[in-house]
Formats: C-alpha cells, sequence, structure tokens
C-alpha cells in the first residue's frame, strides 16, 4: 500500500474503533436473579492473608494508561506501514441503536458483548500485539467463561469469565497457518508458556444488567479500607509455618502508573474480637473459643446480597485463583476495571465507564487496550518468573505429613507403660469439635472453621448413635480434631471432595495423624444429599459391609455454610486409571473384578442400592483393594429385580467397557496442591 493508504487505513480503524456500541436492552429474568455473594465464598474466608486484598484505592489514570497502550500499537501499525487493507473492507461493522438481547441477564450482557463487539476488538488486539505484520486480522484470544463448575443457581453475578487462549490436541496456541507465519518465534514461546501455565487469563466479573447492578458499579470506588474476612474462632492453635510463600510479584515495568501514597498496607483487622483473633494459643491451658456458641437453625450457606465492598472482595480472590493482575466489573452498561497489585495488596479502581456512551477514551479502543493490557502483563510476569527460577505457582510447600508432624504443642511425655498408642481415628471418633485449616493453593486459613458433630464415626461408635453434642464455651486442645484440607480432589453436583490430614493428641499428648477426605456440601439441596449419604454408610456400617469408605463422622460448620463427611482415601477410580490404559475394563484382571462384584454384593445384602455405578465411583486402592464411592444417589431397601438389574450394569462396565455415557467427561477436577 502506499503512504496515503496507510494514513487512511489508520483513520478507518480509528473511526471503527470510535464507534459506539449499541445501547443494551435486555429481557427480565423469571424468576429474577439474586444480586448474591457466591456460595464458593465460603472458601474465600480460607484466603492466605498474604493474599487478601487490603486497601482500596480509586486511580482515574488506569483507563488512559490503557487507552494510551492500544494507541501506542495502532500507531506502530501505521508508522511502521504495516496495513496490508483497509479495515473497513475486512472488519465487521460496530452496529449502532439499541441491542435487544435474546437471553435475560448475565448470558443476555455476554450476547451483547459477543454480537456487538467482542470479536472485532479481540480480532484487533490479536494482530496487534501477536503478528503485526499479518494480512488479515486473525481470530485467535477468545474471551468467554472459563470455569465450568456451577454450584449456585440464579445468581446475577458470575465473576469467573476471562480470556482464553485456544490450543491444539497437541496443546500448541491455536493460531491459524495464516497469522502463524506471520508470528515471531519469541511471540510463540510466550503463547506456549501462557497455554502451559493456564490458557486462561484476567478476570471478568459479570453482573446481570439492572438499576441495581448499576448502582454497584458507580459506587464502587467510594470505598477506601476493606475488612479482610475470616471465620470467627479464636484462640486456636497456630499451624507451623511448613511451607514458605513467595510473595507472588507485580511486573517489574508496569503498564500503568500507580502510586500507593499510603504507605505499606495496614494490618490484618477483623470485624470480631480482633484482640485475641491472631494471637496463638500456647500451652495446655490454651482455651478455644468456637466460632459460636449455638447451632444455626440452617447449616445451609445463605446468600447475603452483594456490597460493593463484598463485589470488590469476590473479583479479588477470582484474580487471586487465576493469578490476575486485570479485574473488569461489568454489568453491561457500565464497567470498571481494577488494577491488583500484589504487593501492596490494594485494588487500584478506574473511572466509570459508560459502554455505549464513552468517548475519552473511546470504549473500543479501551477494549483493544485491555485485551493487550492482561495478556502483555502476564507474559512478562511468566518471563521475570523464568528468568528468576520461580516455579509457576509461586510457593514451595512441604508433603502434608510435614504439616502435620509439628502441629500440637502440647508434648507430655509419660514413659510409665508402654501400651500401643490408639489410632488418630479412634481418638477423633470420641472428639465432637473439629477446627478445620485450608492449606492449598490460594488458601492458608488465617482462622480455622469452627466444626461440630452432627453425625458419629461408623467405625468406633456405634452407628445407630444419633446424638447432637451441645456446643462448649471453650475447648482445650486435647478436645479437638485439627483437620487440614491439603487439595481439591474432585468436584461433583453434591460437593467438594479434599484430601486431608485429621490430628488428634492421644493421652500421652503425643500426636496422631491419619491421611482421609473430606467432602464439603455449601447449598441446601447437596447439603440434604450428603446428610442422605451418611444415612446410607451408616446402614452400611450396620452390616459391616467393606469395600466402601470407612465414616468418621459428618461435622456441621458453626457459623454456617457447610457441613464435612469425613471419611477414607480409597484410591484412585477407574476413570482415571482409564487414563493411562484406554480401557481399564480390559486392564482390570479377574480376581480385581471379582473383588468389585463381592462388594457389590455386600452392599446389596445390607439393602442398599448404589444408583450411580460409573467408573467414576468404582476405586481402586494401592494395594488393589476395590471400592464403591458416591452413595449420595443410593436408596435403602431395593427390590430384587433393581438389584439384578445393578449387578448387570457392572458386569457390562467390567467386562464389557460397556458405559452409557463413555464419551462423557469426568466431573473430576485436576488436583490442585
Ligand atoms: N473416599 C474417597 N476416596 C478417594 N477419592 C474420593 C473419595 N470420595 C470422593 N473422591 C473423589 O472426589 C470425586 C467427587 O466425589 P463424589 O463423587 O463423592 O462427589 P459428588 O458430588 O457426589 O459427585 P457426583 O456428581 O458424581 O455425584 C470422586 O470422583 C473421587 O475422585
Amino acid at each position: 500500500m502506499t503512504a496515503t493508504d496507510q494514513e487512511e487505513a489508520a483513520r478507518q480503524l480509528n473511526a471503527i474503533l470510535s464507534c459506539h456500541p449499541p445501547r443494551l436492552w435486555v429481557p427480565r429474568s423469571e424468576p429474577p436473579e439474586i444480586l448474591a455473594y457466591p456460595s464458593r465464598s465460603w472458601y474465600d474466608l480460607h484466603l492466605d492473608a498474604n493474599l487478601a486484598l487490603r486497601r482500596l484505592t480509586s486511580t482515574p489514570v488506569v483507563l488512559d494508561d490503557i487507552d494510551e497502550l492500544a494507541v501506542r500499537y495502532l500507531d506502530d501499525l501505521r508508522n511502521n506501514g504495516l496495513h496490508s487493507g483497509l479495515p473497513e473492507v475486512h472488519l465487521p461493522e460496530v452496529p449502532s441503536g439499541e441491542y435487544r438481547a435474546a437471553k435475560p441477564g448475565i448470558l443476555g450482557a455476554v450476547e451483547y458483548f459477543q454480537e456487538s463487539f467482542l470479536r472485532l476488538c479481540l480480532r484487533i488486539g490479536t494482530r496487534l500485539l501477536l503478528c503485526p505484520d499479518a494480512p488479515t486480522w486473525p481470530f485467535f484470544l477468545v474471551w468467554r467463561r472459563v470455569l465450568n463448575d456451577d454450584l449456585d443457581d440464579g445468581l446475577a453475578v458470575d465473576e469467573k469469565y476471562g480470556l482464553y487462549l485456544p490450543s491444539t490436541e497437541s496443546h500448541h496456541p491455536n493460531l491459524r497457518e495464516a497469522a502463524r507465519a506471520y508470528t515471531s518465534k519469541q511471540v510463540m514461546h510466550d503463547l506456549q508458556a501462557l497455554i502451559d501455565r493456564s490458557p486462561n487469563i484476567g478476570t471478568w466479573v459479570m453482573l446481570a444488567p439492572s438499576k441495581e447492578s448499576e448502582h454497584l458499579i458507580s459506587s464502587l470506588h467510594e470505598l477506601q479500607a476493606v475488612t479482610p474476612k475470616a471465620c470467627r474462632t479464636t484462640g486456636f492453635p497456630r499451624l507451623p509455618v511448613s511451607f514458605e510463600r513467595q510473595r507472588p510479584r507485580d511486573a517489574s515495568e508496569p503498564m500503568w502508573s500507580l502510586t500507593d501514597s499510603e504507605g505499606p498496607p495496614e494490618p490484618l483487622k477483623r470485624s470480631l474480637r480482633s484482640v485475641d483473633m491472631l494471637k496463638p494459643s500456647v500451652g495446655s491451658k490454651s482455651r478455644i473459643v468456637p466460632a459460636a456458641f449455638r447451632r444455626r437453625r440452617s447449616t445451609a450457606f445463605e446468600y447475603e446480597n452483594l456490597t460493593p465492598e463484598s463485589l470488590l472482595r469476590l473479583g479479588w480472590a477470582r484474580a487471586v485463583e487465576t493469578d490476575s493482575t486485570i479485574i473488569v466489573f461489568s454489568c453491561g452498561t457500565l464497567e470498571r476495571i481494577a488494577i491488583r497489585r500484589r504487593d501492596t495488596q490494594t485494588l487500584h479502581i478506574s473511572e466509570l465507564i459508560k459502554v455505549s456512551d464513552s468517548d475519552s477514551p473511546p470504549y473500543l479502543r479501551l477494549q483493544v487496550g485491555l485485551y493487550i493490557a492482561v495478556v502483555k502483563d502476564t507474559i512478562a510476569r511468566l518471563r521475570e518468573e523464568g528468568s528468576a527460577g520461580l516455579r509457576r505457582s509461586s510457593r514451595k510447600r512441604k508433603a502434608p505429613e510435614a504439616v502435620s508432624a509439628l502441629a500440637f504443642k502440647r508434648q507430655k511425655v509419660d514413659n510409665k507403660k508402654p501400651t500401643k498408642p490408639e489410632s488418630a481415628i479412634t481418638i477423633a471418633g470420641r472428639k465432637d469439635f473439629m477446627l478445620l485449616y485450608l492449606r492449598y493453593g490460594m488458601y492458608d486459613s488465617p482462622a480455622p472453621a469452627s466444626f461440630v458433630r452432627i453425625g458419629p464415626c461408623l467405625k468406633t461408635s456405634d452407628p445407630a448413635k444419633s446424638e447432637r453434642p451441645s456446643v462448649k464455651r471453650r475447648y482445650s486442645e486435647d478436645q479437638c480434631i485439627r483437620m487440614i484440607l491439603t487439595s481439591q480432589l474432585g468436584l461433583g453436583a453434591t460437593g467438594v471432595a479434599h484430601t486431608a490430614s485429621l490430628q488428634v493428641v492421644d493421652n500421652d499428648g503425643a500426636e496422631q495423624t491419619q491421611e482421609v477426605v473430606v467432602k464439603i456440601a455449601l447449598l441446601p439441596e447437596p447439603q440434604a444429599q450428603l446428610r442422605h449419604e451418611f444415612e446410607i454408610y451408616r446402614r452400611l456400617a450396620t452390616h459391616a459391609v467393606q469395600g466402601v469408605p470407612e465414616v468418621y463422622g459428618l461435622f456441621e460448620d458453626l457459623e454456617g455454610g457447610a457441613i464435612a463427611l469425613v471419611m477414607s482415601h480409597c484410591g484412585e477410580c477407574l476413570w482415571l486409571l482409564r487414563r493411562t490404559h484406554p480401557s481399564f475394563a480390559l486392564n482390570l484382571n479377574v480376581s480385581e473384578r471379582q473383588r468389585f462384584y463381592a462388594v457389590l454384593d455386600d452392599i446389596h445384602a445390607a439393602g442398599v442400592r448404589h444408583h450411580d455405578v460409573r467408573p467414576e465411583n468404582l476405586m481402586l486402592d494401592p494395594a488393589g483393594r476395590a471400592y464403591f464411592i458416591d452413595f449420595d444417589r443410593a436408596n435403602l431397601d431395593p427390590t430384587d429385580g433393581a438389584k439384578r438389574r445393578e449387578k448387570r450394569i457392572l458386569v457390562g462396565l467390567l467386562e464389557r467397557a460397556h458405559y452409557p455415557d463413555y464419551g462423557m467427561r469426568s466431573p473430576q477436577t485436576p488436583p490442585s496442591t
């Protein structure tokens, strides 16, 4: 193209990016969604204090900095003579007037983004950043919901949107051939590193378009201080420092000019009993005060209305999870962009952006700058981590055993009679109070949650026992079970299963530890299913059925929001074993298959039908023992016909790999430690 054409192309591109997107109209949701904090926020109480949001500041310059980034890249295109055609010919037009979404709520806003400007801005952003020499405007960057792990229905907020880098089956960047030819080796290398780390980048918190959402987003800048939330248990024993967390780093050459004039962040404050909350308990006289003295009427997670503060905390927690620097709060009509500073734990919040009516900077150009900023920042931090020799997780952790070893402070030594120590499970079976800590990924509970027993240990107590112990005002350390969740094992319809380390002190003051699995349910329906599952295990325990998890109790959170089923670890499921052995059925030897049949016969003899015989629920432990797990769909006293049918399903599965949904994805999430 001639020099004049370059000018014309640049003018056209600028004109396209200066268009106002159409106004948004969405139909009303029936029933209306609620603008409340999602149930997964139960986990946010356990966010590591070094990663939590501590301060907010309003930083108008954020928008100019991001816009300038887009302008710089656009100028480079023109100055380097890289326009290869007139953008009006190659890029779609931005619709004007009003966009009437077909879908209500958040999906309506998402549809509006997609139909009005997303593809356009993503294509421009892709070319400017990755392959400015390309003759076309390639499709590569994607914006979408990045995780498919819905626990809550009917909420007007969803913070799981972000940019996504598509990859091929062999996990390479899925840039079309045409674009790849124009992408430098360095950029390809960076994209590969991003995909290897996690192809999901940036955090978009989407709210259903409404007056209330607009009010929330408008009010975000008014806050200054934030009170980190934590469980209210006090006087609890501190876990020994078992790993060295390297504070996550910000890019050393940020794309924005943020100033934290207030100095270092204030120490953590709690809303309640802040004085003794952070003190570790000392010695045997220490007294642990549970988070509440009375059980709540309902143990289920109760939705609380979103406030500006809780909305910001929600976005912040997700940004920690996805390691994002940029968080966008949007309800389709209004937006704010926020920058997360890791070192000062501060969120810098932009001015309000009116999506269909923003001229300075123009909304679409700002979008292009935003995508560039999200990708560039992540690449910059990855490169710095690489050159500093840091691992992606930015933390080093000892094995869970090491966490447990020194945990209790009381170490009474009584050398009188060398008796065989009781097992951790036997001791725990007599205890009704449990301190639950989270220690994996981004979690390191500032305070443990207080749980009280609602179901007996089915291994060491009478399974028929159904008393509900009262809550004491205080507990000593030797009255507590200490439960440390160490990773997420799997996510199902009922709850989230975790590996955990159960720790107790025996009569001699020595610590006993057992690795277990803890399944947590938050919402009313999953909690009802988990209680039902416990009742099924009660029946199985009454008949001494082997080949099902040993169940060590059902516990409820005194602050509400969660119940926890504690059970033995049963190894790995056949679905996962199938990954290494393409046909799990053929890889089970005869005696392994016989073991599964024998267990199912025992389950049936106890008057239980499993009702969910799938490879995900059949486990083999390292010793080759067979287990059935996940009895939340099981029923009691089935007919003989039903038992026979279930046996046939198992035989079909194990002998012929006959599985109706064989190609279905496993509900498993990868372990996160
Ligand atoms: N006792 C256990 N030992 C080992 N792994 C377990 C155990 N319990 C659960 N898991 C793991 O956690 C995953 C989810 O647990 P589970 O199937 O019990 O949850 P769920 O919510 O009832 O799931 P679903 O939607 O399949 O009913 C399982 O697929 C399994 O991998």
